[in-house]
């Protein structure tokens, strides 16, 4: 239990009648890089959405440090330490990399924020950090616009990181990229996980083998099993309703 960085327990959500999340438990640890996988409509996003305020459920809570994220409010969230990140890259377009990671720092939010930022020497030695991490250094100069979709999506991952959560939530983060990108996605979240704990969604398998220690499958709004992938992978209810193989 030390260990833990956040629980889920007894969750269910419904939406008009209709349960989407099921009884469903689960923990992450720190330092975690913990996989959800699932076939459409298992309840994936909106356990995410859960965690990160953006749905209320009808039961149970989502303990996180000594909060229950479940009565606090979205902003409350992000504060205390959870960034979440959506399937589709939500960068400013017209905005060099640089830009866009300045703008996600901490203090260079808000108009008060905004007035007063200074392009101080931590704040450039983070940017560099960060845009080191994410494979972007030499891209400072380059507007978001023009980057490929994989780059815009490591881009918002560094607008997160530079917030300095300690669980980030990823929704399919290597949807719609090249293979080389992919390779470099499981080496950066593999990265990110020395220090920080990962919920990622994703469908993609040959990804999933890449980067998940601990993966859990949901079926139907219900914990179907969780394990190592080796495990997931034999598990007959797993290949009957999901894998189909
Ligand atoms: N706001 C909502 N109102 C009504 N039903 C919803 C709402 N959000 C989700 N659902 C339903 O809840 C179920 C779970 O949806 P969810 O998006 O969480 O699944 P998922 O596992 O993320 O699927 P996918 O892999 O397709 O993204 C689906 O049947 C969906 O139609």
């Amino acid at each position: 239990m030390e260990n833990t960085i956040l629980s889920v327990e007894n969750l269910t959500v419904s939406f008009d009648g209709f349960q989407a999340v099921k009884d469903l438990s689960l923990s992450i640890d720190h330092n975690e890089l913990h996989v959800i996988i699932g076939p459409n409509g298992a309840g994936k996003t909106t356990l995410l959405d859960i965690i990160c305020g953006r749905t209320k459920p009808s039961a149970g809570r989502v303990m996180f440090g000594g909060t229950d994220l479940t009565k606090a409010a979205e902003y409350q969230i992000v504060r205390l330490g959870v960034a979440r990140k959506f399937q589709t890259p939500s960068t400013y377009e017209d905005l060099s990399v640089l830009e866009n990671l300045e703008i996600s720092f901490p203090r260079g939010r808000g108009v008060w924020g905004s007035l007063f930022f200074r392009r101080t020497r931590p704040v450039r030695d983070r940017i560099t950090e960060i845009a080191n991490q994410i494979f972007l250094f030499d891209e400072l100069d380059t507007k978001a616009g023009k980057l490929s979709h994989g780059q815009k999506q490591w881009l918002e991952i560094g607008m997160l990181l530079i917030q300095d959560p300690e669980l980030l939530l990823l929704d399919e983060p290597v949807a719609g990229m090249s293979p080389r990108e992919r390779e470099q996605t499981a080496v950066l979240l593999n990265q990110i996980s020395h220090g920080k704990s990962l919920i990622v969604i994703e469908h993609d398998m040959e990804f999933v083998k890449q980067i998940a220690r601990k993966v859990t499958v949901m079926h139907q709004g219900a914990l179907l099993c969780a394990g190592s992938i080796e495990q997931v992978q034999r598990n007959e209810r797993v290949i009957e309703v999901y894998l189909g193989a």
